[in-house]
């Protein structure tokens, strides 16, 4: 389908220069979804010029993917989204269209793509094309980005893939064609052969999503460095460094894309790592190690929490003293009844992590592979032989006896980096789920206004799940006094919560820590920003804060579900259904791992629920009997 003619008005208006983006989309450009050579060079010299009205949109779609990865590294994983705005030019046949906008969701629970391209775009949307690697829908009951596209006057979408989560997948279409909009679906509307690299590139920048959505664990990475002769270390166990400093690099890169890094215990006795992504100031992943006998050294960089988050994962009963030992230190300790990656894999997912980078050694390697849990492969080959018949290798016993039995890695590439070779390939490959997407009609409604949701616990936690919109990262601005009286637009509940752990103190430093939480450019930072100042200053904490942090909180999102009425319909939705937040490790707020946390966020909710019903006195001290 061509795009549809501007609007007669436009013919011929030069195109205004682009906006300039926010200081925080206005980052270099850094290649990290590994496009092949050709469409490489192509996207640094902007669209190329095809003649096909598929082409173009193809080299746009591609686009949009690439803007849609731009985030990764800088906060943490999220379902990835691009929109590219263009507009055919018609005074020259054949021309390839000019991108007006081009924007990507920097973090979950911050403006969408869609709208800040539209904000980009200005005038010039009217009559466009935006260009979505992915159906928008990070936030179930928010429709800032239909409503961005709609207003701006563009007049067709295309998109490369449906949402992948089963309760977002089809609404936004849906609804943008209610809208009037004409939207073309990459292999329903648009099929040609001129469009494989783009799906490629749309699947491939949300591919943690996919794993996600279609196995129910995050998408996991094996990365390990090797010797020439297959060893990951010396026969005694030295291997700093097998790889050179560029390939360390690269695994700085990873690190950042990934919500967790694991390693085995007898990874931390030999090595000691620190595990951290010290490249680039950017998002630093929690750090896992997986311990059976939690025989594990007294000392350790990894318990050096205020470099970044430490878990670590053991058998149930294993040494509780030194379980003790590590909580005082701030690493949190979760016991399994029997530790295996599969279950500790489900935890991730419970947890929300979209990604995970095991820098194991062979023997958790291994277990891993057996498990299945591990989807792609990193293995960086370095020019150097070691030897040693008992040196460590990569992956340990798999039990297979014939070379033929050997796993086969697919889609794999090869890059030189430095002296080494990176040679990557997925174990499973990206699922695709846009063969088994019902079509919009055939799909299970899940429109809480239509059929009340049966289950008697509602779970919510990540801003994409079904009920994310009760999260506190959601992104639903709220128009609050700041302390001083002076109303101010706090872009999250959380912006609001953390900031008011320092609001009302006669201290310049407790006021520029409130500055920064509220500039925080995503709920996930100005939590960060809040809970380390909280450690590194409590005497500037408000010392009633234990005492009205509740009071606080409730008032938050009771402006927040009073502001948005979808808000408050999907709440009321909710009616005889326990509310949970599954926090796994927020006991206050969140109901922990297996019911263990207070769950207050839920009980809040719950009580917010009865107030708007009637049925309530809304009196926060009331929450207890909620
Ligand atoms: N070059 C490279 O890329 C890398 C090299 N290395 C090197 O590898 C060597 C260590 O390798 P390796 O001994 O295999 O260490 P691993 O990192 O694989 O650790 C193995 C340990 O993991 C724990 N574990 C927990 N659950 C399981 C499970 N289900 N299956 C298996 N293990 C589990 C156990 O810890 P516990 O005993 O505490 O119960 C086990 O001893 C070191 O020399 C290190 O330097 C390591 C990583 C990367
Ligand atoms: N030896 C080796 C790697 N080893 C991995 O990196 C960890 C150390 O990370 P850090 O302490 O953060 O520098 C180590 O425990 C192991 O998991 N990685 C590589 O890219 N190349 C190498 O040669």
């Amino acid at each position: 389908m061509p795009p549809p003619p501007a609007p007669p008005q436009l013919r011929g208006v030069a195109p205004a220069p682009v906006a300039a983006a926010p200081s925080f989309l206005r980052r270099p450009v850094r290649t990290r979804v590994r496009l092949p050579a050709a469409r490489a060079a192509a996207a640094a010299a902007s669209v190329p010029a095809y003649q096909s009205p598929d082409a173009h949109d193809a080299a746009l779609l591609s686009r949009a993917a690439d803007v849609a990865d731009r985030s990764a590294g800088l906060t943490s994983p999220h379902p990835n989204f691009g929109c590219v705005i263009a507009r055919p030019q018609l005074e020259a046949d054949g021309a390839e269209p000019l991108v007006v906008g081009e924007a990507f969701l920097y973090a979950q629970g911050t403006p969408c793509a869609e709208l800040l391209a539209a904000q980009e775009a200005g005038e010039q949307a009217r009559g466009a094309t935006a260009y979505l690697n992915l159906e928008p829908g990070d936030c179930y009951g928010d429709s800032t980005a239909i409503g961005s596209l709609v207003q701006a006057g563009v007049t067709r979408v295309v998109v490369g893939l449906r949402h992948p989560l089963k309760h977002l997948r089809g609404k936004a279409i849906q609804a943008l064609r209610s809208e009037g909009i004409h939207v073309d679906v990459l292999g329903e509307d648009l099929q040609s052969n001129s469009f494989k690299e783009a799906l490629e590139s749309c699947l491939t920048v949300n591919a943690p999503l996919l794993y996600r959505a279609a196995f129910n664990v995050p998408f996991s990475v094996l990365k390990y460095a090797m010797t020439a002769d297959g060893k990951i270390a010396a026969t005694g166990g030295h291997a700093s460094w097998v790889s050179g400093k560029a390939s360390r690099g690269r695994v700085f890169e990873l690190r950042g894309r990934s919500d967790a890094v694991i390693v085995g215990g007898n990874t931390v006795r030999l090595d000691d790592p620190r595990l951290t992504a010290r490249h680039v100031k950017g998002h630093v992943p929690v750090r896992i190690v997986m311990s059976q006998s939690l025989s594990l050294p007294e000392e350790a960089n990894l318990w050096n929490v205020n470099e970044a988050y430490t878990i670590v994962a053991t058998q149930r009963g294993a040494r509780r003293d030194f379980q003790k030992k590590l909580a005082m230190k701030g690493v949190e300790v979760v016991e399994f009844d029997m530790l295996n990656p599969r279950d500790v894999m489900s935890y991730c997912y419970d947890r929300g992590y979209l990604s995970v980078l095991w820098e194991c050694g062979g023997t958790l390697a291994a277990s891993a592979i057996s498990a299945s849990v591990i989807h792609k492969v990193y293995a960086f080959l370095a020019p150097k032989i070691i030897g040693g018949v008992h040196a460590p290798t990569p992956v340990g016993e798999l039990g297979m006896s014939q070379m033929t039995q050997a796993i086969h890695l697919v889609d794999e590439t090869y890059e030189q980096i430095g002296r080494d070779m990176l040679l990557s390939g997925f174990i499973q490959p990206i699922p695709d789920l846009s063969p088994v997407i019902p079509s919009v009609d055939d799909m299970p409604s899940v429109d809480p206004k239509v059929s009340p949701y049966e289950a008697n616990i509602i779970s919510f936690y990540k801003t994409w799940d079904t009920f994310g919109a009760f999260s506190n990262f959601s992104p639903h601005p709220i128009h609050m006094p700041d302390g001083n009286g002076d109303y101010f637009t706090w872009p999250t509940v959380e912006h609001y919560y953390q900031a008011h752990k320092f609001v009302g103190i006669d201290n310049p430093q407790a006021r520029t820590i409130v500055q920064e939480i509220k500039l925080a450019k995503s709920p996930e930072e100005a939590a960060r920003i809040g809970r380390t100042r909280q450690k590194e200053f409590p005497e500037l904490v408000r010392t009633d804060w234990e005492a009205t942090k509740i009071d606080v909180m409730y008032r938050a999102i009771k402006c927040k579900f009073s502001t948005y009425p979808s808000l408050t319909d999907m709440l009321l939705s909710t009616a005889g259904s326990v509310l949970v937040e599954a926090s796994p490790h927020d006991l206050f707020w969140g109901g922990g791992r297996e019911g263990e946390g207070l769950n207050y966020l839920g009980r809040l909710l719950m009580q917010l629920r009865s107030e708007i019903l009637g049925t309530f006195p809304a009196s926060v001290e009331a929450v207890d009997a909620a």
